[in-house]
């Protein structure tokens, strides 16, 4: 336990990290593996509602995949990945909404406003801040169709820019919509990642449930504190990042592609991972930087 002087000390030595990221936006993808933990994910909500009393403009993207699973196993439903994304059937892409926009989405505000933040949660949906389109897989030379799976046309973020002006911090799921008005669950990753580069974010942070980018993913030892985006594709093409990494690593390297400062992959299983990150020396996790 710290005495007052040590205390004291600690809230010093966070004044250098607090001056360069004041009034700067940081986009949080929230996985839905990082949330199981119910004391951890009150400590995660606690961290957002001090950055935003600190200065910085958190924007939260959430998954939930976990939870979808739970709900479709409750309907006797089947579900299947492909390269990261659920092939989502009509039933499919309704419970995906009715988890993450409303469940979900509707938690975390909730919370964060316990905590004594203002939350307003969206999806994509809301103020039109997600264009959707059809998302096809290319596999072995075939267009795979997985059906209602989104990709992002077009990004809107004039209603996330209206919310941070009077200090609200945005809570956004990762559904979004066509032109003629059809629902697509989209991965929560890319969502992060296409909001993080229209925004121009200082930072884009994903939370998840390992340390970051691991050469063997069953052994903490392995993990690469700092890589860019030409070693990303070597290990992609290794096969050693596979599964949910992969949707969270090619955000990264398009992210980077577009000007976003630094992104980090770390473990939202740990108390106060983005604390560690944001005003420590050390860091924390994975940092993907461009070439
Ligand atoms: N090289 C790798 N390093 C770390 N994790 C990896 C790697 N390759 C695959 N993974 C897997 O990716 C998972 C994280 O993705 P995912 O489960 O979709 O998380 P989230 O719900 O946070 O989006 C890890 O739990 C791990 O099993
Ligand atoms: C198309 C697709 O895969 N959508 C995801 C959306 C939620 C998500 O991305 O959740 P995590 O961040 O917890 O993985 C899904 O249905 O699981």
């Amino acid at each position: 336990m710290l005495n007052n002087h040590e205390k004291a000390d600690t809230l010093v030595e966070a004044l250098p990290f607090i001056r360069k990221y004041y009034g700067k936006t940081v986009v949080i993808k929230y996985g839905g593996s990082a949330m199981a933990d119910e004391e951890i994910r009150e400590e995660f909500i606690k961290d957002v509602v001090l950055m935003k009393y600190v200065g910085i403009n958190p924007v939260i993207i959430h998954g939930g995949g976990p939870e979808i699973n739970l709900m479709l196993k409750k309907l006797g439903k089947e579900t299947e990945f492909v390269e990261g994304n659920r092939v989502s059937d009509t039933e499919t892409v309704e419970v995906a909404e009715m988890i993450l926009s409303a469940k979900l989405n509707k938690g975390i505000v909730a919370d964060i406003n316990k905590h004594g933040g203002k939350a307003v949660g969206l999806s994509g949906k809301d103020g039109n801040l997600i264009l959707a389109k059809k998302k096809y897989i290319e596999k072995d030379n075939q267009k795979l169709d997985i059906g209602f799976v989104g990709e992002v046309v077009k990004i809107n973020p004039e209603i996330i820019e209206i919310l941070a002006e009077k200090d609200y911090i945005p809570v956004i799921s990762s559904i979004g919509q066509d032109l003629e008005g059809n629902t697509y669950n989209i991965n929560a990753d890319y969502v992060a990642g296409e909001i993080a580069g229209v925004l121009n974010a200082f930072r884009l942070l994903f939370l998840t449930d390992v340390d970051g980018i691991l050469t063997d993913h069953n052994d903490k030892a392995t993990l690469i504190p700092e890589i860019s985006s030409s070693e990303v594709i070597k290990l992609i093409n290794d096969g050693i990042i596979t599964g949910g990494m992969l949707p969270k690593v090619n955000t990264c390297l398009n992210a980077v592609n577009k000007g976003v400062k630094n992104v980090i992959i770390l473990n939202g299983k740990v108390k106060h991972s983005i604390l560690l990150e944001l005003f420590t020396y050390e860091g924390f996790g994975t940092m993907i930087k461009s070439d």
